[in-house]
């Protein structure tokens, strides 16, 4: 890979290998993408609460949340940090500043994978080239695609921020679904049909996977 000049790599101490060793499980990014309002939040934090009550360990990355810091927008960082830095840096909801957003937290997952992590991230990612560049920097196995699918209308129907609303009456510019695309994946690990089901039996689906795939040993079902 084509590198800044003077960057290292560096290598740590503890490996990988042995992280997951103590953990007794595989590290992995668990990417659920769909529509605001599929279920994308409630699904990962479901999974993460099952996984931690079977002792393994897993964080949730989650759009919304990661908005308010390290992928805070202009609105937020103009009156700490000036105008000029607020427009440089604060994403938005263009195509670009969703290719940066999808970027950065594929970045902090990875990281997090190498430590043992299983990572869930909850971020729309409507771009199909966005969270393919983020597949492509891990290693084969570690990054799994949850396409979290709820049709559009049940969506709209929960609307539990009333963005929607906001969106169909012109207020919200950009807006996933209703005038900005949504790619939904070709071949993801895993396909969740979330208008249909429960949470609980969702996050099983997917506990499911990860012992199927020898992430996690086998788990007695709750
Ligand atoms: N224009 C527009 N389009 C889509 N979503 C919008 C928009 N503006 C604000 N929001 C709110 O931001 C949340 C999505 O943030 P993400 O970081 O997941 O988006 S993206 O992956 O960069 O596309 C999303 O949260 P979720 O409903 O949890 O998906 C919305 O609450
Ligand atoms: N499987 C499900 N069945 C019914 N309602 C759900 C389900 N998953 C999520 N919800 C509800 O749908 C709304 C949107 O869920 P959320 O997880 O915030 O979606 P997203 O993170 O994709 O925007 C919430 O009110 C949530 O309680």
């Amino acid at each position: 890979m084509a590198n800044d000049t003077n960057v290292t790599w560096h290598q740590h101490q503890v490996s990988r290998a042995v992280r997951e060793q103590s953990k007794g499980h595989r590290g992995c990014v668990i990417w659920f993408t769909g529509l605001s309002g599929s279920g994308k939040s409630t699904v990962a934090n479901t999974l993460d609460h099952l996984l931690t009550g079977h002792g393994f360990h897993s964080a949730v990355l989650d759009g919304d949340n990661v908005r308010h810091g390290l992928n805070a927008g202009p609105g937020m960082l103009r009156e700490t940090h000036g105008e000029d830095y607020a427009q440089r840096f604060g994403l938005g909801f263009t195509a670009i500043d969703r290719e940066e957003n999808i970027r950065r937290i594929g970045a902090v997952a990875e990281l997090y994978c190498q430590a043992g992590l299983i990572a869930l991230t909850a971020f729309i990612s409507p771009y199909r080239i966005d969270r393919d560049r983020v597949r492509a920097t891990m290693n084969p196995g570690d990054f799994i695609e949850v396409f979290v699918d709820t049709p559009l209308e049940i969506c709209e129907r929960r609307d539990p921020k009333g963005l929607y609303k906001k969106a169909r009456a012109g207020e919200i510019k950009n807006f996933t679904g209703i005038d900005d695309p949504y790619e939904a994946p070709v071949s993801p690990e895993l396909t969740l049909l979330a208008g249909e089901r429960s949470p609980e039996m969702l996050a099983q689906e997917v506990i499911d996977y990860l012992a199927a795939s020898r992430i996690i040993p086998a788990v007695e079902r709750g």
